[in-house]
């Protein structure tokens, strides 16, 4: 049984990578896994529904890669876990997939998928001498691998680090939000999820909510849906911690950005710590009313900046030794963590997606990971990561091509010899780089996303009258792409 629940461990990293990672939390994660015998994998579910769900979409990748890992199985089955809690990971199996563990404990988090409600008819009978079941916490999966543990500190994120520590230790309260913020997959949501995991660790008594912004609306809506605003609200203030990722999503949405404001406004009043995070510093979240804006800039807010190329080795060699855990035989010439670290600069998540892939196939074909291999099996990662151009090479070379000064493109000139440029080099800002309009707008002099906008639609509309500007477009952005 052992030997079955190591195996269930060690495949969901491929089983991640091959469906993806959303739908790998959403569905796999709460999966409790039991056994896998007579050739039928058992694992506890949160509802039928869910069971289906994961028999219909996943059953073929489980039983080809527990088969393939020595677990013959060829059916999967389910049982319900209901509002029993899930059993929490054992240590010795801390990839955190669901293996069973020895002493069960209560914990407050909930794991159930988001976004999916239980049909009465689905409800587990309660446990035998059931005591009076709490409310139950609608939140997101916690994944047990995003913990402090894991989390590569340096210098781009050492302030982000410093504060979440500060809040997963609990006591008083002292900034509140903690407002974490950064571009794609800097390690935001690792960080939520190893403070509601340290803090639950600490304080198993206290209730943590963790989840997305958008299955908060998820839930609010369902809550007016079935006219229970009460509980709703009552759940949601009754938290201890509570914890919202990507807050950027509800901007815009009326009615949810108003509950999220007086949800945030009861808790920080009974001085409960909220978290919160987003792809942007609240000030650009446009959409966002004025007042939440402020309330969110209360307390502490802290960029997760870019990695530099000594975060990106040291994520680098730490997921390493991870694979290497799983892969023993795996050899790895030297120089390959370099080359990736240098060469691999946009985000974590592809750095380490980039990783998985190379032991993944070095397992399959048995041979070492050298710079070969590297080129061999990540030629369409390393082509994208050759395209990165920044935006001050992009107001260089505009600068160059219309022989301007770099301090003329970014003053407030308006002479159409230097605005048509300017706006010629927001545009390429705009498609080249992942940057936002407030991000670009501010880099181009402190101007207001609004004129990017207006360089946008201007540039785009002479494109398809004046083809010289057109031609100088393509010159400038195959320059900047080479
Ligand atoms: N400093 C770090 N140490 C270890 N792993 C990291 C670090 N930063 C990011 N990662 C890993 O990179 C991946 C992406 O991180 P995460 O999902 O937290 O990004 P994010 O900032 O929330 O991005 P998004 O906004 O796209 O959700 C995760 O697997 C995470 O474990």
């Amino acid at each position: 049984m052992e030997q079955e629940a190591t195996v269930w461990s060690r495949i969901c990293g491929p089983l991640e990578a091959a469906i993806g990672r959303d739908a790998f939390t959403a569905w796999i994660a709460p999966l409790r896994f039991r056994s896998a015998e007579n050739g039928v994998a058992q694992f506890g579910v949160p509802t039928t529904f869910f069971g289906n769900w994961v028999e219909r979409n996943y059953r073929d990748i489980i039983v080809g890669l527990m088969t393939s890992e020595g677990v013959p199985v060829d059916r999967l089955s389910f049982d319900i876990i209901g509002n029993a809690r899930p059993a929490p990971v054992p240590a010795a199996l801390s990839n955190g997939y669901g293996a069973p563990a020895p002493q069960p404990q209560p914990t407050p988090v909930q794991r159930h998928a988001p976004a999916l409600s239980r049909a009465p008819e689905q409800a587990a009978p309660p446990p035998a001498a059931a005591a009076a079941p709490e409310p139950e916490l609608p939140g997101s999966p916690l994944d047990p691998r995003y913990n402090f543990d894991n989390f590569v500190v340096g210098k781009p994120n050492e302030l982000a680090h410093a504060a979440a520590r500060r809040v997963a230790e609990g006591g008083p309260v002292s900034f509140n939000p903690l407002f974490l913020y950064g571009g794609v997959g800097l390690g935001k949501t690792h960080l939520m999820h190893a403070i509601a995991l340290e803090y639950q660790r600490q304080f198993p008594g206290k209730k943590v909510l963790y989840l997305s912004a958008e299955h908060f609306m998820y839930k609010f809506v369902q809550s007016l849906r079935f006219k229970d605003t009460l509980s709703f609200k009552q759940i949601f203030r009754s938290v201890d911690v509570l914890m919202v990722d990507d807050v950027q999503f509800i901007s815009g949405k009326g009615s949810t950005q108003e509950e999220f404001f007086h949800t945030f406004n009861a808790l920080v009043e009974q001085r409960k710590q909220v978290v919160i995070s987003a792809d942007r510093a609240p000030g650009e979240i446009d959409g966002l009313e004025d007042r939440i804006r402020s309330r969110l800039q209360w307390g502490l807010v802290v960029d997760v900046h870019p990695t530099d190329y000594e975060l990106r080795l040291g994520i680098l060699q730490s997921k390493a030794e991870t694979h290497f855990a799983a892969q023993p035989d795996v050899q790895l010439a030297s120089g390959v963590i370099e080359f990736l670290a240098h060469r691999i600069s946009s985000n974590v998540r592809i750095l380490e997606g980039a990783l998985t892939r190379l032991f993944a196939f070095a397992g399959l074909v048995g041979r070492r990971i050298d710079l070969d291999m590297v080129q061999e099996c990540l030629a369409d990662t390393l082509r994208a990561s050759d395209r990165k151009v920044t935006i001050d090479e992009i107001i260089r070379k505009v600068a160059e091509h219309y022989n301007l000064k770099i301090n003329d493109l970014l003053s407030a000139r308006r002479a159409r010899s230097v605005a048509r440029p300017r706006q010629i080099a927001m545009f390429l800002a705009k498609s080249l780089t992942s940057k936002s309009l407030p991000e670009i707008g501010r880099r181009f002099g402190g101007r207001d996303h609004t004129t990017v906008i207006h360089a946008l639609r201007k540039i785009e509309e002479l494109r398809q009258t004046d083809s010289g500007l057109a031609e100088d477009i393509e010159l400038l952005r195959r320059m900047l792409e080479a």
